[in-house]
């Protein structure tokens, strides 16, 4: 159970960030003595680190923990994973959906396994490309399935809050592996995660 992050903080790495995040106060010109800021270094520092686990864990592991022999080769398909990720540019979060799919190839795996693996990618410093390509080659080298699909929808608060401050647009990033390659096959996967069937 390697990749359940427990609310267990590395006493270094807390010490260090809680001194930038003490710096960065200063430079923003806030009072770091004032009840409401006095600890907020050590809880940014601690919501940094949650927010950046993923660099701690090992999607192959993950899924491996769940693999099941199993003949059902028909497409396997979970939508609408909510995910929360900060972009690697301004580290600010994106957040949004990603919709999975894959076709086994002798193997069916635990059906949470594929959200934890958006985490596992998610829970770090991405662009939302890299994050797409992420999921969908860990779910390919480890299952290797007959296909495997992943699309994600986005809005990043870079662009909302700061820079161009657009407020409507969202980003969708996909790639296919295998069967999705082929029109038709991509094609149901579109339409099954575009279906409102919750
Ligand atoms: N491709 C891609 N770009 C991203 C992502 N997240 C943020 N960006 C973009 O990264 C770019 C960084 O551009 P820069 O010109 O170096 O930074 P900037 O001056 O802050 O740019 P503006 O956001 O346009 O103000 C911006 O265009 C962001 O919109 C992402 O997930 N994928
Ligand atoms: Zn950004």
């Amino acid at each position: 159970m390697a990749y359940k992050f427990k609310e267990e903080y590395n006493i270094e790495v807390t010490d260090g960030l809680q001194e930038n995040y003490r710096n960065i106060l200063e430079g923003i010109g806030e009072d770091i003595s004032r009840e409401g800021i006095e600890k907020t270094p050590e809880r940014a520092s601690k919501a940094m680190q949650f927010l950046t686990q993923g660099y701690k864990m090992d999607g192959e592991t993950i899924l491996k923990e769940a693999m099941f022999r199993e003949s059902y080769d028909e497409m396997v398909v979970v939508k609408d994973i909510e995910l929360y990720s900060m972009c690697e540019h301004h580290m600010l979060p994106f957040f949004g959906k990603a919709h999975i799919a894959y076709i086994p190839n002798g193997h069916i795996v635990g059906l949470s396994k594929l959200p934890r693996v958006v985490d596992v990618f998610a829970r770090r410093l991405q662009v939302q490309e890299r994050l797409t390509h992420d999921i969908l080659e860990c779910i390919n080298k480890t299952m290797k399935p007959k296909g495997v699909a992943v699309v994600i929808e986005a809005v990043h608060m870079c662009m909302m809050m700061r820079g161009v401050q657009k407020q409507n647009s969202a980003t969708t990033t996909s790639g296919f592996r295998g069967q999705f390659e082929k029109i038709e096959t991509r094609n149901e996967f579109l339409k099954l995660i575009s279906s409102n069937l919750k």
